[in-house]
């Protein structure tokens, strides 16, 4: 079985290593615009082979569609990051025409892949990848809700001095700062979160987990790779392995939560299909505000990808 990433930069690379060390696939093919770039890397982490003792082999190309044949499940990392004083949205009238032109690509060569956005702004590049891919919406989603969660997590076990193992958590809504993580269905060992933690403790906690990426891009001068690049490739393992993992995935709604042609991250089980299945969960009046205000954030983005006419 064949996984390619696109982008062997930090976030692609970060993910082929992840995907490579699970052992769960064959192969996994790194691409790049860069002569050289995925190439080197690909060496780089294949000699962690013996160390790290598994047989995936990794193979770097640079824009040799031919060797990417057949994937199973393609991740798009390609584009721009956002640096300081950027927002996620700023990076659409580049990322916009990157993610078209790969996923041209990619469809040609692997008519049957499920694939994986990762570039920003999230939601809207799921969009662009579904309108040029032309494929079912349960074969085209994004990255964003395993790693915004795994932050909200991070940060409760911090704050509660447990393992980060027992916290599950959801969250809905946009890959910004409108994200609406939900207490409501967060538990630590099964007990909900509001019955170990004060109100403002917790409310300090989600507002950083809705700045979570703003806040690495602005200690690093770019964004985050190694919780974006876990995240991509723990979809890959639950797609590849058919575990029908429950995990916020962004999906293109077409009636769920009252909402229709839009992408935004919701519950999802993820299986050898892709999307096997969008899970509604009750939402209580001010949930639904939230998400309502979450969605509006991306269709004003939307609407700008509308603008630039790339496909019409
Ligand atoms: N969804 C998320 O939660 C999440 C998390 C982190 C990063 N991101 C996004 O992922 C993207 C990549 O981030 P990064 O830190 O890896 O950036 P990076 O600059 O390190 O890597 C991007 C790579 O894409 C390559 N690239 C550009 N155009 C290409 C094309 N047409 N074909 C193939 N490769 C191409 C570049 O050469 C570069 O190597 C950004 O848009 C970033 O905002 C999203
Ligand atoms: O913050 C970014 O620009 C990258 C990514 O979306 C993240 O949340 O880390």
């Amino acid at each position: 079985m064949k996984v390619t990433v696109v982008g062997a930069g930090n976030v692609g690379a970060t993910c082929a290593n992840c995907i490579a060390e699970k052992d769960i696939v064959n192969e996994v093919v790194l691409l790049d615009i860069k002569e050289g770039v995925a190439e080197g890397k690909s060496l780089d982490m294949w000699q962690t082979a013996p160390i790290n003792l598994y047989d995936t082999r990794i193979k770097g190309v640079t824009n040799d569609y031919e060797a990417t044949n057949n994937s199973e499940v393609v991740v798009i990392t390609s584009g721009l990051p956002r640096k300081p004083g950027m927002s996620r949205d700023d990076l659409i009238a580049t990322n916009a025409g990157i993610v078209k032109s790969v996923t041209e690509n990619i469809i040609k060569h692997s008519p049957n892949a499920k694939i994986i956005i990762v570039s920003n702004p999230l939601d809207v590049m799921c969009y662009c990848a579904y309108l040029t891919a032309k494929i079912d919406s349960s074969r085209v989603f994004g990255m964003a809700g395993i790693l915004d969660t795994a932050r909200y997590r991070a940060f409760l076990a911090e704050a509660l001095n447990v393992s980060p193992k027992d916290i599950q958590a959801l969250l809905l809504g946009g890959h910004g700062d409108t994200m609406v993580p939900l207490p409501r269905y967060t538990t630590v060992g099964g007990i909900p979160v509001t019955e170990l933690m004060d109100h403002d403790t917790l409310h300090a906690i989600i507002e950083r987990t809705k700045v979570g990426g703003g806040e690495l891009v602005k200690l690093m001068g770019t964004s985050a790779w190694y919780a974006p690049g876990a995240a991509a490739a723990q979809m890959v393992e639950a797609i590849v392995c058919n575990h029908r993992r429950v995990f916020p995935v962004c999906a293109l709604l077409n009636g769920e939560y009252g909402m229709n042609n839009i992408y935004l991250g919701v519950p999802v089980i993820l299986g050898k299909n892709g999307i096997e299945k969008i899970i509604e969960v009750k939402l209580d009046k001010d949930e639904q505000e939230l998400l309502a205000q979450s969605a509006k954030a991306v269709k004003t983005v939307m609407n700008v990808l509308d603008d630039m006419k790339l496909f019409n």
